[in-house]
């Protein structure tokens, strides 16, 4: 499988803080890979690292084998990789609609007709084609989830990079965001997952990528990874002594 992604060595300090010390992986184009650690890992500084919101203090991150440490953000993202955020902030006072409009206007690549087109087969996407004329601030929360993926999608991205769009969901609303993600999925976009549901890990990656202590401590099949000493020592300080 060819890699759409590649991170190589890749730290980040604040003053005495060396929140990644040393991160490796790659994401193989067409799979959904998620990202797991404690609080305070470091999960929302790589995201933010490889959307170019954060430098890097070294390390090289590697986009369809070109080296982009060095681009801003927004050639990051009309190069293709679009992001939501942990907290979803859309336009309260702008529609459905408009909201996905905006993300497709910054992503660059098309005119306003393209645009709109876009915006109509994102929403269909997300499911909130009969809310396209509703202010975003009217939305309950889980609709401001698919939402914030909508507004990501507008881009065009190759890759999609989640912050914990499972968090503060019901169950079954949890279930729809994962079959969002497979959709998203089946549409050919990448996807870097991060997420403390265990169920969004095992049900809607393909691998799962343990991040602790600033490196990449373990990466795999999401069973294995969850059944791992790796994870049993961060989580539970447990797992030294095992085989
Ligand atoms: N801009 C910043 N300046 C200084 N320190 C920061 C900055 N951003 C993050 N940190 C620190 O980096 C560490 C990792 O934070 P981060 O939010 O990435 O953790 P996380 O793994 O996403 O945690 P959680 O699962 O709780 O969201 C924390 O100690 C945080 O205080």
């Amino acid at each position: 499988m060819s890699a759409i992604l590649t991170v190589k060595d890749l730290g980040i300090s604040f003053g005495s803080n060396h929140v990644l010390k040393s991160v490796n992986f790659q994401l193989n184009e067409g799979e959904v890979l998620g990202v797991i650690g404690p609080n305070g890992a470091g999960k929302t500084v790589m995201l933010n690292v490889l959307t170019g919101i954060l430098k890097p203090t070294k390390g090289t991150i590697t986009f369809e084998g070109k080296e982009i440490s060095k681009e801003g953000i927004t050639d990051r993202c009309k190069g293709g990789i679009g992001r939501t955020f942990q907290v979803p902030r859309p336009f309260e006072k702008m529609t459905v609609f408009e909201n996905i409009m905006v993300g497709g206007v910054f992503g660059g690549r098309m005119s306003e007709k393209q645009a709109k087109e876009e915006a109509l087969r994102v929403a269909e996407t997300i499911g909130l084609s009969d809310k396209l004329s509703l202010f975003a601030g009217k939305l309950g929360l889980l609709d401001r989830k698919r939402l914030e993926i909508g507004r990501a999608l507008a881009t065009q991205p190759k890759i999609l990079l989640l912050d914990e769009v499972g968090g503060g969901l019901t169950e079954s609303e949890v279930e729809s965001i994962i079959q969002l993600v497979k959709t998203v999925k089946a549409q050919g976009v990448s996807v870097i997952w991060i997420e403390h549901i265990i169920r969004t890990m095992l049900e809607g990656t393909d691998r799962v990528l343990l991040l602790a202590d600033g490196v990449d401590v373990v990466c795999g099949k999401p069973m294995e990874v969850m059944n791992s000493k790796e994870v049993s020592r961060v989580y539970m300080g447990g797992g030294d002594d095992e085989a």
